[in-house]
Order: structure tokens, then sequence, then C-alpha cells
């Protein structure tokens, strides 16, 4: 389990982020058009969109890795890009960023100094954030020999070191087994009870249910923005697919 003291700091804060008319080209091709939105703090915020719809450049933007062409982005109020929020969030990327001839323990300890962690509660912490995602029994293994699902668990582990107020989660559980997905569920849902802010994309639709409140993003543009029931109300659908599919979604997610 994570100590309270994750939840640290976020409680009475201003918007966990605020993006203020994002826009994002790469060349000619307009990715993010004008995107404005606020997550509060405490938020369980799920970005939901066809593969190429621009979840992961939001992503980017919102952590500071890509800056916007236009427009502005703040995180726990700070204007990004900034490097000093780094030790303020954890954030787990797409395509796993280890280092493959590292044991997963050499991985972890290289992170924690990032973090600014060290002796006994670096320890803590490793054991800890390793725990959640099943893999103490491997934290001596090279990474290289690590499965794919083990790579972004130890990723989504590297994620929580720091015990962030702030969790900025790129698919999470892709390629990760049902049993070892609703046990990682479990623990961001109780790390959102005790404050957690959490950002994270998604294609699952029982996981976009799960979030407090959905970005429905298409084409670069933003077609909802509310919790998953006002979705489907709003739509008249059952269920997320058919409510995303209503408001233009050509793709499935
Ligand atoms: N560095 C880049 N240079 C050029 N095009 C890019 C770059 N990064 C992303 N794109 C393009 O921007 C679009 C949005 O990509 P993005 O990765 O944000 O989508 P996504 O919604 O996260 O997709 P997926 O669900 O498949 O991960 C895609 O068409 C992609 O090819």
């Amino acid at each position: 389990m994570i100590p309270q003291s994750l939840s640290s700091g976020m409680s009475g804060a201003g918007p966990a982020a605020e993006l203020q008319r994002i826009t994002r080209r790469f060349g000619h091709r307009t990715v993010l058009d004008e995107i404005s939105l606020t997550v509060a703090s405490g938020e369980l915020f799920g970005l939901l969109g066809p593969s190429g719809s621009g979840k992961t450049t939001l992503v980017k933007l919102i952590t500071g890795i890509d800056k916007a062409d236009a427009g502005s982005v703040r995180m726990l109020g700070e204007l990004m890009p900034k490097l000093a929020m780094l030790q303020r969030f954890g954030y787990m990327a797409q395509a796993d960023a280890l280092y493959s001839e590292l044991t997963a323990k050499e991985n972890l300890v290289f992170f924690a100094s990032l973090y600014g962690l060290s002796g006994a509660r670096r320890n803590d912490r490793i054991h800890q954030s390793m725990e959640i995602v099943n893999l103490l029994d491997h934290l001596n293994k090279p990474v290289a020999a690590y499965s794919g699902g083990m790579k972004r668990r130890l990723s989504l582990a590297i994620s929580l070191l720091h015990e962030p107020g702030l969790l900025v989660l790129d698919e999470p559980t892709v390629g990760i087994d049902p049993v070892l997905r609703q046990s990682i569920w479990k623990e961001l849902t109780a790390m959102r009870e005790r404050g957690t802010t959490i950002i994270l994309t998604t294609h699952v639709m029982d996981e976009a249910e799960k979030c407090d409140r959905l970005a429905l993003i298409q084409d670069g543009k933003l077609t909802a923005v509310d919790t998953p029931e006002a979705i489907k109300a709003k739509t008249g659908s059952d269920n997320l697919e058919d409510a995303f599919i209503a408001l233009g979604g050509g793709a499935r997610p």
C-alpha cells in the first residue's frame, strides 16, 4: 500500500492542470486544435480517443515534455514546461523509458536519485512501488529479461516512487493481464481516494467508466468533457462506446 503522505500537498490546492487554447502542429498538420481543459485537484481524469487523435501529444504538453505552438499549460499552478516540476508529478510514458541492460532495481535507484530520494526512504519506496505492481520477485532481473507487460509495470512503479500528488499515465494498463490490471486499478482508485490527482489516457471503455470525468478527443478537438454518466445521458447511450460514436467518433477508441 502507498502511505497516506502520497496525497500530501494536494488538499485545498487550485486546479491540478489548466490548459488554455492549446494548439500543437507537426509540419502543416494541426494535431491539437485550441484545446482548453481544467483538471481539478483530486480528480481521476481520463483522456479517451481513437488512435492518433492526439492523447499522447496532449499528455506530453501537460507534463512539459513537449511545448505547444500556441496556448498555455499550467500544472499545479506553474506555467509549463518547467524543469523543477519534474519532482512534483509522476509520469508513465507510453514508450517505456528504461535502461534494459540494467536490473529493475538499478533502474529504480537511478530514477529515485532524479527525484532526490536516498537512504532508507529510497529503499522503502522502491519496495512499496514494486509491491504495488507485483514485481518484487523480479527486482534483481535485468530489464532486458522482462516481458512487455512487466516493463509497463516497472514504468508504473517508477512513476510512483516519489509519492507524487499528481500522476500522469499514458495507457498504463496496455499489455497487462486482466488480473493485474484489476489490482492496478484498485490501487489507482485507492490513491484517488487519498487525494492524488490522476490523469490517464485509455482505449478501454471499462477503465473510462471508472474515471470521475472524461475528455473525448477526436482529430485533435475535444468533443465532450464530462462525467461518464453525463456523456451517456447527453447522447442517449447505454454505454460509452455508443456515446463516443454518437459524438462523431468515426473510428472506435
Ligand atoms: N513528433 C511528431 N512528429 C510528427 N507527427 C507526430 C509527432 N508526434 C505525434 N505525431 C502525430 O500526431 C498525431 C497524434 O498522435 P498521438 O500520439 O498524440 O495520438 P494518440 O491519440 O496518443 O494515439 P495512440 O492512442 O495510438 O497512442 C498522430 O497522427 C501522430 O502521427
